[in-house]
């Protein structure tokens, strides 16, 4: 198998709101590329502050001009707890974003809330590996895993991303696609992740991350500051196949910035 990695880009801005603009030319840019590609466009959410960073994607222009009907909607982790509940990712992402746009129900793809964190994660791994039947995922001619055209990502200020934590040793995983976790350090405890397989198959993969309290993790993942304790955090693992784009704020930058 081919090991080429894609590159990556740093975008540093003034203020959150040039991000959040930013990123909704980005994602519209690779929307219309993606369908005019291969017809369709594979969106994989996180929860945390990314969905209110998207909120210009919903406002004109490209709320009439994005061809919603050709996207489909998955999440790289959530909580298990239920689709209505104010800790889900689900929840957020409907409220701040679904529910603005006509994106096809049938192409949103919510975790079973009646299962438990095994089951749910098990459950989503069977629908993703469905999808990869009927061609709606293909798999990366690199790692053998689905590919999914574009993941939006945050960070935690412990170097988190997805539900894939630093001590937790399922941010080893290399064979499945969907795991889960029941003692997440971060609120609530119980969460399915996609794997660090999947993540990093990605066509294209967006670190968005705000915020003076993430510049010191900033410095560690893009490798001008070792980790505080020696081992390196899961967002130094992030790679997508093609590209993968930092989203900064000034305050998020402001240690890469003093560091040159
Ligand atoms: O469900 C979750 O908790 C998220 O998917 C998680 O991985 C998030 O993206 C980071 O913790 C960053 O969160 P913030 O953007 O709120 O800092």
């Amino acid at each position: 198998m081919a090991t080429q990695k894609g590159k990556k880009t740093v975008l540093k801005f003034d203020s959150e709101e040039d991000v959040s603009k930013a990123l909704a030319k980005y994602t519209a840019d690779l929307s219309e590329k993606f369908i005019k590609q291969k017809g369709s466009f594979t969106v994989v959410l996180s929860g945390g502050s990314l969905i209110d960073t998207m909120r210009k994607l919903v406002e004109p222009p490209y709320k009439d001009s994005i061809e919603w009907s050709k996207w489909w909607i998955f999440w790289v982790d959530e909580r298990v707890v239920p689709l209505g509940h104010d800790d889900s990712n689900y929840k957020l992402a409907l409220d701040g974003f679904l529910s603005k746009v006509p994106i096809p129900s049938s192409n949103i793809y919510a975790i079973n809330d009646k299962e438990s964190p095994e089951g749910a994660a098990a459950d989503y791994e069977a629908r993703l590996k469905k999808l990869v039947e009927s061609k709606v995922l293909p798999l990366s001619a690199i790692s053998g895993f689905p590919k999914f055209d574009l993941m939006l990502l945050g960070m935690g200020p412990d170097g988190h991303v997805a539900s894939l934590f630093p001590l937790r040793p399922h941010r080893h995983e290399k064979e499945r696609l969907v795991t889960f976790i029941t003692d997440s350090p971060k609120p609530p405890p119980p969460r399915i992740t996609f794997t660090f397989p999947v993540i990093n198959s990605a066509s294209e993969i967006a670190m968005v991350v705000t915020g003076a309290e993430l510049a010191n993790m900033v410095d560690v993942a893009l490798g001008n500051a070792p980790p505080p304790d020696g081992i390196p955090p899961p967002c130094t693992e992030v790679s997508a196949e093609e590209e993968l784009t930092w989203f900064l704020d000034k305050d998020a930058a402001s240690k890469l910035q003093t560091s040159g």
